[in-house]
């Protein structure tokens, strides 16, 4: 469910300062990649001395550069880890010594998430060099940076220009690529600035590498009320972005799953003297197969929308009865064909026609479907869409970039939505659309996807995490009907297994027939 293929293990060099009160640092590091199920290895920078009282400062006792190298290849010489987690770097020696251990031993494709840990949560200072110039020697093998506003505050500053606002997470964010950071988390939780976003929510701005370019969006969870003082969260989060990084989900995908993971162990907080720390026992397990990619568990996701784009829409819904048999078709004359069947929901995904043709084919496939009384979804083109009244539109995720939601919205279009990822997914759900399409389940000949295909368990989990009609797509045939239908699928797309058919008004036929019974038995076991 990932652009990138997730595995079954995930092995994280965890690199940061021990904590003896065991709230933060690497402590906090080994609970949270275990709540994934990724093994963590644990090379310290520093024994740190963090009193509770607020008038004592912290002590911070470095190891050598020659402890921290032995350590390093002490870790290397068991399994090569999978990505690279570093949180306090107490000077710019070891920040050297890293930088050159990866190049060494050919590591640099190893994504690195680097927590610039400058204070702790009770503002007292970790460091012996200056913070910008321990940043300075990381950020070359950094793939992502995940600093709190006065974290990233600390280094923009030196490089701000006079108009930016530096009170805005986004303003941050951009400053840090100016200086190099491939990808950056700035977190806003420490923010009291809620233009951007909800005032109720906890949001951070996202600056990453899409695969069509840079991608930049908010991701926001509800702000929970904890009355004492909360430590460890950000080492816990950036360890689980790099733990899921290292199962090979893409950076975005490792972000929204990590702030969700965090949120849940966060929403009953264990209470310990006068902090508190997120409580990863009481959330669930990750379910890692010997056969499939490791499944993280999710109560929800989190909001994520565009900088761009708020998120308050509200679709209308597509009708009391399930979506069931979905064809896909590139012409009116295919629609009709099949809406004379009893056929009742359908897409024109018309790839091959431009300008007139193209409109002219919207308008006929439109006019056949309000004949018929169907729900047909018109694919990409949602100008033309609007214009010409269509019941909805299928929009993909480039799509989403692009198109105007606020005027489909106005226009009460249906709004179905394609997902591959988790990224994407929250993306959609935050979008509140008509259904979600979730895709592909098998291989598909049809399109190039840089997708793993998800299987039936795939449909099944991200049922859970969707609260809208659910639709599924990819390599479908009759085969997989029943196993759809009791996974939770509301509607069965599909393009091959109908327009390829020797008899496609007989195929149809028996479909629809399939899908039904598939429907009321699942209906009836649920009910029993
Ligand atoms: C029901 C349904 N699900 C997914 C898709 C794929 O849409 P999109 O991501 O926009 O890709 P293209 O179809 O445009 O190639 C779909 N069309 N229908
Ligand atoms: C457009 C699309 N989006 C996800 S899978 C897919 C192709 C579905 O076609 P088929 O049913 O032929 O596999
Ligand atoms: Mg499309």
């Amino acid at each position: 469910m990932t652009q990138y293929t997730p595995e079954q293990s995930s092995v994280v060099l965890a690199i940061g300062g021990i904590d003896p009160a065991g709230f933060s640092g690497l402590q906090a590091d080994i609970k949270a990649l275990h709540s994934i199920g990724a093994h963590c290895y644990t090379v310290p920078t520093a024994m740190t001395a963090q009193p509770a009282q607020a008038g004592e400062p912290a002590q911070v006792y470095p190891v050598s550069t020659e402890e921290f190298v032995a350590q390093l290849n002490a870790c290397l010489s068991h399994e090569r880890p999978s990505a690279i987690k570093v949180g306090l770097m107490p000077n710019q020696g070891l920040a050297i010594a890293l930088k050159n251990w990866i190049g060494e031993h050919n590591l640099t494709e190893i994504p690195v998430v680097y927590d610039p840990v400058f204070a702790n949560t009770l503002n007292k200072s970790l460091l012996v060099d200056p913070p910008q110039v321990i940043v300075e020697r990381l950020l070359p093998i950094t793939t992502l940076m995940t600093p709190n506003l006065l974290e990233a505050a600390l280094w923009s500053e030196q490089i701000a220009t006079e108009d930016a606002d530096l009170s805005k997470p986004e303003t941050f964010a951009r400053q840090w690529r100016k200086a190099g950071a491939q990808q950056i988390l700035v977190k806003g939780g420490h923010s009291d600035d809620s233009s951007s976003t909800d005032s109720n929510m906890v949001s951070d701005y996202f600056i990453g590498l899409g695969t069509g370019g840079p991608q930049a969006f908010w991701v926001s969870t509800p702000k929970l009320p904890l009355n004492q003082p909360c430590r460890g969260t950000g080492c816990s989060l950036a360890s689980l972005i790099a733990g899921m990084m290292g199962f090979g989900y893409s950076a975005a995908d490792a972000v929204v799953i990590a702030k969700q993971r965090l949120q849940e162990a966060l929403f009953a907080p264990l209470s310990f003297g006068e902090f508190l720390k997120p409580n990863f026992q009481a959330i669930k397990p990750a379910t890692i197969s010997s056969t499939e990619a490791a499944q993280i568990p999710l109560e929800k996701l989190p909001s994520v929308h565009f900088p761009s784009q708020p998120y308050h829409f509200n679709f209308p819904s597509c009708g009391d009865s399930p979506l069931g048999l979905y064809p896909v078709v590139d012409s009116a004359e295919w629609i009709e064909r099949l809406l004379s069947l009893g056929v009742t929901t359908i897409q024109l995904r018309a790839k091959n026609l431009k300008g007139e043709a193209l409109e002219r084919e919207i308008q006929s496939a439109i006019a056949i479907a309000e004949r018929f009384n169907t729900r047909l979804f018109i694919n990409d083109y949602w100008e033309l869409a609007i214009k010409h009244g269509a019941y909805g539109v299928h929009l993909g995720y480039e799509d989403l970039q692009t198109a105007d939601l606020h005027q489909l919205e106005k226009h009460q279009l249906r709004l179905g939505l394609s997902t591959h990822c988790h990224y994407e997914l929250a993306h959609a759900l935050s979008v509140k659309p008509s259904y979600v399409a979730s895709g592909p389940v098998f291989h598909t000949n049809t399109k190039d996807m840089p997708w793993r295909p998800q299987g039936i368990d795939g449909v099944s989990y991200w049922r859970k995490l969707v609260d809208c009609p659910l639709v599924a797509i990819g390599g479908l045939n009759e085969s997989h009907f029943k196993a759809l239908c009791e996974a939770g699928a509301d509607g069965i797309a599909m393009i091959t297994a109908i327009t390829h058919a020797k008899d496609a008004e007989g195929t149809t036929q028996r479909f629809m027939d399939i899908i039904k019974s598939a429907v009321n038995e699942t209906y009836d076991q649920k009910t029993l």
